[in-house]
């Protein structure tokens, strides 16, 4: 059978229950995620005094071929978008800036250090998301930037977040798609604090300092993601979860929600609904926790199909601005991207196949014996066909075929660095 064929076949299964499968197609092409470009040089960045990677995050393990140059992280991504249906944005920290050999302070970044990447961007049709870089850095090594106690160094961060929004602002301006300009610090204390509130209304004086700049949102959107614990914040986290939402939904910001950033048995599927009854967007840092905040590539499982299935039930495809944060060093990076990606991209597929209507009258009659049935049989309804699909008519490589073109790449220019 073609696998038009198995198409067509699949395509009236999910016909019988009022799904239009053509409009699904549509809708999903739509939709962009945006892909990090640090799961392709381990959180390293372009900085001429570089630093060690601090901010109680970790990348483990050494698979050959990390980019060392912009010019090798685009190409990477070039061919990781290659293997990816759609179009997409992709998302910078501030240590992606390129300087020509200058040592720019952070807080002196400019737009002309990115200009390398709007070009890029603009040949490939891509947007850009954007975040300030606050850590692997001495002015972050103990640990606190924008909630510190000495007034310095708060104000070497506060600058250096001023001059990121102006950076987003740049980009939504030149690419005429608006930037995502999110905030994480690593600030908080390995060990129990005799102060929790005073370092929270540092970290609120700053953030109401950085968004007093006036840029405008047509161009740049700000989101503050908040995190539970770090490698050295294991006791307390400055910008906690309650913190950030609560500044947020004062503020008119975004709050970012890290899949890794709650507790191991707490969901973001969960949160979405509740959220955005208060909030007009969301954004999302999908990413795959392993026991803690690991970071690991983005797999097809529950909680990503859950997650995808509450934006899609909540109408929220324009609402929640859906990014990827993973960062694996222990395989082919270019593959980390194509895997975590595609996975994204084929759970939201799978949560419009699913008769979601249905579903939700069947909960209001009380009918829980048919939800559970139906969801359950949906699991292996010919979902693979459509996905296929999908990829060929994206012009993209159907299943594990694009393996063939990471091993040919890995071959003639990754192994050669
Ligand atoms: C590099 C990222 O900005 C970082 O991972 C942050 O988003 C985070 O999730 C920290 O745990
Ligand atoms: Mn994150």
């Amino acid at each position: 059978m073609t696998m038009k064929e198995s198409f067509e076949l699949a395509k009236k299964q999910y016909e019988k229950w009022g799904i239009q499968v053509d409009n699904v197609i549509e809708t999903l092409k739509s939709v962009p995620i945006s892909i990090h470009c640090w799961q392709g040089d381990d959180i390293g960045g372009f900085e001429v005094n570089k630093s060690e990677l601090s901010g109680g995050i970790d990348v483990t393990g050494n698979y050959p071929g990390k980019a060392r140059t912009p010019e090798e992280l685009r190409n990477d991504l070039e061919k990781a978008l290659s293997l990816i249906p759609g179009k997409h944005r992709v998302n910078l920290h501030a240590i992606y800036a390129e300087t020509n050999g200058e040592a720019v302070e952070r807080d002196q970044l400019e737009p002309k250090h990115f200009e390398n990447w709007v070009n890029w961007a603009k040949e490939h049709g891509l947007g850009l998301d954007f975040n300030p870089t606050l850590f692997s850095h001495e002015k972050a090594a103990d640990g606190l930037t924008l909630s510190h106690p000495d007034p310095e160094i708060r104000e070497y961060w506060i600058n250096h977040c001023i001059a990121s929004r102006k950076i987003g602002e740049y980009f939504g301006k030149e690419l005429g798609t608006p930037t995502l300009t999110n905030i994480w610090i690593p600030d908080g204390y390995k060990d129990v604090p005799s102060d929790r509130l005073t370092p929270r209304v540092r970290l609120k004086e700053s953030l109401d300092r950085i968004f007093a700049e006036d840029i405008d949102e047509k161009y740049n959107v700000d989101a503050v993601e908040s995190k539970l614990f770090g490698i050295g914040s294991e006791s307390y986290v400055v910008g906690s979860h309650e913190f950030y939402l609560g500044y947020a939904l004062k503020n008119n910001k975004l709050c970012l929600l890290d899949t890794g950033h709650y507790h191991p048995t707490e969901v973001v599927s969960n949160k979405i609904s509740a959220m955005l009854l208060y909030s007009d967007k969301l954004a999302l840092h999908v990413s795959r926790p392993v026991r803690w905040d690991s970071d690991h590539v983005v797999a097809f499982d529950d909680e990503l199909k859950e997650i995808a299935l509450e934006i899609v039930r909540n109408n929220a495809l324009d609402k929640v601005m859906i990014g990827l944060d993973f960062f694996d060093a222990s395989i082919n990076r270019v593959a980390a991207w194509t895997i975590g990606t595609r996975n994204m991209i084929k759970a939201l597929l799978y949560a419009l196949l699913m008769p979601n209507d249905h579903l939700k009258k069947l909960q209001d009659e009380g009918n829980f014996t048919e939800r559970l049935a139906l969801i359950e049989e949906f699991k292996s309804y010919p979902f693979g066909a459509i996905w296929d699909y999908y990829c060929e008519q994206m012009g993209v490589p159907v299943q594990e075929s694009w393996l063939e073109d990471v091993k040919k790449y890995e071959e003639e220019v990754l192994a050669k660095r």
